[in-house]
């Protein structure tokens, strides 16, 4: 009888009539993640107030990152074999979350994918698909969803064990209309998804439809990895430094109508002929400051328009994937990678983007930045 990885990948991964390629790639990646035990240990140590732009401390260069495969990738950008199958093991669960995601059809209510026996939502079917894939894993302690915000034991250890939270499919209401749409997740090391912030992450990534973008706390820069034909990850950009340029994502603009400073700030975008770059979607609507290498994204609250952003499962990864792609990261007086996270639904306004994008959205929405230099702050086209 299959067990493991091989089983896992013919009984849940692989549709019905997908390719032998991709059976043969999880076949290797079952030799992959049990070609030896663990050798890592990770403290749990907060890195409060540290930055995660961090010097390199692999053996691979950034230049030669491109055109590799992810778990060539990831050998040499950490020597830390849990983590390295961990992020293997998501990705596996990213690429068959991206076919579900291609082949539900969307009624009136839901989006609807066949998983066995059962009819579920795609959402749904993200979510069961993760929890699956980290029980597999055996080296995650707690993980947590979106969909079910309630730790979960997964059964590892909390010595030299992960915890993750996740958001199974971000964006699951613009799944009908073919916006881009995807899993968020952040990992922790040990067993707390509670009494910690987001700079302790020690690695973060997102899945929008055929990419997954990742970053990991020792190694520089923010990769993404594009899902090739024949089921494979390949690395095809890696970000380092978002600058200026006009473009902007503006989300719960529903606030402007009696957050006067946020109007401001909308406007002034819209004086200073900034491009309007807006799906719905915080994966899509992130991910494009890392791959434009520029812009800024917006969610302002107010009180009667209320913080919808979740901290843990979805703020969280994204502002560690900006952070180690050379941007920066603010809820309007700090950088929320400083915010602890104290329950697990906790949720915040946030603006993610360019130095002087963070500096303007600071400065518009409470009158100073902390991270103002002196110098004028303006965007170039
Ligand atoms: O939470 C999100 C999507 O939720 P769901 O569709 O239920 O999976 C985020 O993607 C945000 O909804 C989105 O980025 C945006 O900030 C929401 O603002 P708005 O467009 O003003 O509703």
């Amino acid at each position: 009888m299959e067990t493991g990885v091989a089983c896992y990948a013919r009984a849940a991964f692989l549709p019905s009539g997908i390719s032998s390629q991709h059976s043969t790639a999880l076949v290797s990646l079952h030799r992959f993640l049990h070609l030896s035990a663990p050798r890592y240990s990770l403290k749990s140590s907060s890195l409060f107030g540290e930055s995660l732009r961090a010097v390199p401390r692999s053996s691979i260069k950034i230049s030669e990152a491109k055109n590799s495969s992810l778990e060539e990738f990831l050998t040499k950008a950490t020597p830390d074999k849990g983590l390295i199958r961990l992020m293997i093991c998501m990705g596996e669960a990213l690429r068959t979350i991206s076919f579900k995601v291609r082949t539900a059809s969307c009624g009136v209510t839901a989006c609807v994918n066949s998983f066995g026996d059962e009819q579920l939502a795609v959402d749904m079917l993200a979510n069961k698909l993760l929890f699956e894939a980290l029980q597999y894993y055996h080296f995650c302690k707690f993980a947590c969803s979106e969909e079910v915000p309630e730790l979960q034991d997964m059964g590892g250890p909390v010595e030299n064990g992960f915890s993750v939270a996740f958001d199974p499919l971000d964006g699951s209401s613009i799944v009908d209309t073919n916006f881009s749409v995807g899993t968020i997740f952040g990992v922790w090391p040990g067993d707390k998804l509670t009494g910690i912030t987001g700079r302790d992450q020690v690695a973060a990534a997102m899945g929008p439809r055929t990419t997954y973008v990742l970053a990991l706390k020792d190694f520089p820069g923010t990769h993404e990895f594009l899902l090739l034909d024949e089921g494979k990850w390949q690395h095809v950009k890696e970000t380092t430094d978002i600058g200026e340029g006009k473009l902007f994502s503006a989300g719960n603009l529903r606030a402007t109508f009696d957050n006067p400073d946020y109007d401001k700030l909308i406007s002034y975008y819209v004086r200073e002929n900034y491009t309007l770059r807006y799906t719905g979607g915080m994966v899509p609507d992130v991910n494009q400051i890392i791959i434009k290498e520029k812009g800024i994204f917006t969610n302002v609250t107010w009180p009667s328009s209320k913080a919808k952003l979740r901290l843990l499962f979805e703020v969280a990864p994204l502002e560690f994937l900006i952070e180690k792609a050379g941007g920066y990261i603010s809820d309007g007086t700090q950088s929320v990678l400083d915010k602890v996270i104290t329950n697990l639904d906790d949720r915040t306004q946030v603006g993610y983007g360019s130095k002087d994008e963070i500096i303007r959205f600071e400065k518009m929405l409470y009158g100073s930045s902390r991270l103002e230099a002196g110098v004028p702050v303006g965007a170039a086209a």
